[in-house]
């Protein structure tokens, strides 16, 4: 991987999205019903390094892909703010997405010469058909396959394949910046691999930014620089990928960790509770995660904890890491020397 540019790609600053989930004959039935809405996104800060990969985690319905969306434009924010950073040809980069279901994403009435030359003609990025045969068939080779695979359909392709086709239609239009929400969860685990080792491969040709989504810590370890763990529509731990696995704080990230395989998460004295993730739309008072918390105290129930930035360059949301941290930095008393 090359080594990401200390300037952000993408700054995201308190962002977050609510869903109006009200249904719409009530409110005609009852007059003046409150509006029920479902924060999705809570107030989200994180940046993404220029060159490099930031990863969202998390358990399905924490919303990650709602990130990925508001990212790419397809939904508005309700709050906060998302800057770009300028792209090559002077204007602010724009994130182009890669998603979880190649077959879903791609037309199958059409040719895949076709799927891929479609951004080429309506950006007018080539000016001849003769420039847009050209592009395609590079593009096709850069993902591994064969200019003759234009001619087939996407269903003459293995799901691998097919999300090789969907990197190569994202890359026509010389992204900068690609989020891929999911972009291998459909795939058997051995073409996981080579589609990741793609993506690698294309972020160090190209210069590639990501933004990657996946609930599989496994898979977020190979490609990122940074980790963001969210939970209900807040990140409550970020950190180097290095410092996360080897040191990580929140006890949610430890519970996480201990679902993948040859990691030894810390011990704990108490089971994490098990049992479904809250709804958003009834989120637990004061820290979300401690109804399932093996370390949580009257505290956690009550009061929501803020982000903490540590030495090591990790921030994490959490009220026990916070005292226990405070804790170690306090000087150590000598009590020989209070004795003597
Ligand atoms: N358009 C929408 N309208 C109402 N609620 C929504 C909408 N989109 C998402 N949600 C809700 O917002 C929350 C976050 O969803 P999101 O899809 O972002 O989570 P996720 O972490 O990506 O989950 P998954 O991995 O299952 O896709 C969920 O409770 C979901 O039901």
């Amino acid at each position: 991987m090359t080594t990401p540019s200390p300037i952000p790609a993408l700054t995201v600053t308190h962002l977050s999205r609510l869903f109006n989930v009200s249904a719409p004959w009530l409110n005609r039935v009852i007059e003046r019903k409150p509006k029920a809405y479902l924060r999705a996104v809570d107030d989200i800060s994180f940046a993404v390094p220029s060159g490099g990969c930031l990863s969202l985690v998390g358990e399905s319905g924490c919303g990650k892909s709602t990130v990925a969306r508001l990212v790419t434009g397809l939904y508005a924010p309700t709050a906060g703010q998302m800057q770009f950073a300028m792209g090559k040809n002077g204007k602010p980069l724009a994130a182009q997405m890669i998603f979880q279901d190649p077959y879903a994403s791609l037309n199958p009435r059409w040719r895949v010469f076709d799927i891929i030359a479609e951004p080429l003609r309506e950006l007018k990025l080539r000016d001849t058909e003769a420039d847009i045969t050209e592009r395609v068939g590079e593009l096709l080779t850069t993902v591994g396959l064969a200019p003759r695979d234009g001619r087939k359909f996407p269903h003459e392709f293995s799901g691998g394949q097919r999300q090789r086709i969907s990197i190569a239609r994202a890359l026509a239009t010389e992204p900068e910046f690609l989020v891929c929400d999911e972009p291998t969860s459909a795939l058997d685990v051995s073409v996981q691999a080579q589609i990741l080792n793609l993506m690698r491969r294309l972020q160090d040709e190209i210069g590639l930014t990501y933004l990657f989504i996946s609930h599989d810590m496994s898979v977020v370890r190979h490609m990122s620089d940074q980790i963001a763990v969210m939970y209900l529509g807040r990140i409550v731990e970020q950190a180097a990928t290095e410092v996360l696995f080897a040191n990580p704080k929140h006890p949610y990230t430890q519970l996480l960790l201990e679902t993948i395989p040859n990691v030894t998460a810390p011990k704990r004295d108490r089971e994490v509770q098990s049992g479904e993730v809250p709804s958003p739309m009834k989120p637990p008072s004061g820290c979300t995660f401690h109804p399932r918390c093996p370390q949580a105290d009257a505290r956690c129930a009550a009061e929501r904890p803020e982000m903490q930035a540590y030495s090591d360059g990790s921030r994490v949301a959490c009220h026990r890491v916070a005292e226990s941290i405070a804790a170690l930095a306090v000087p150590q008393v000598d009590e020989r020397r209070l004795s003597a």
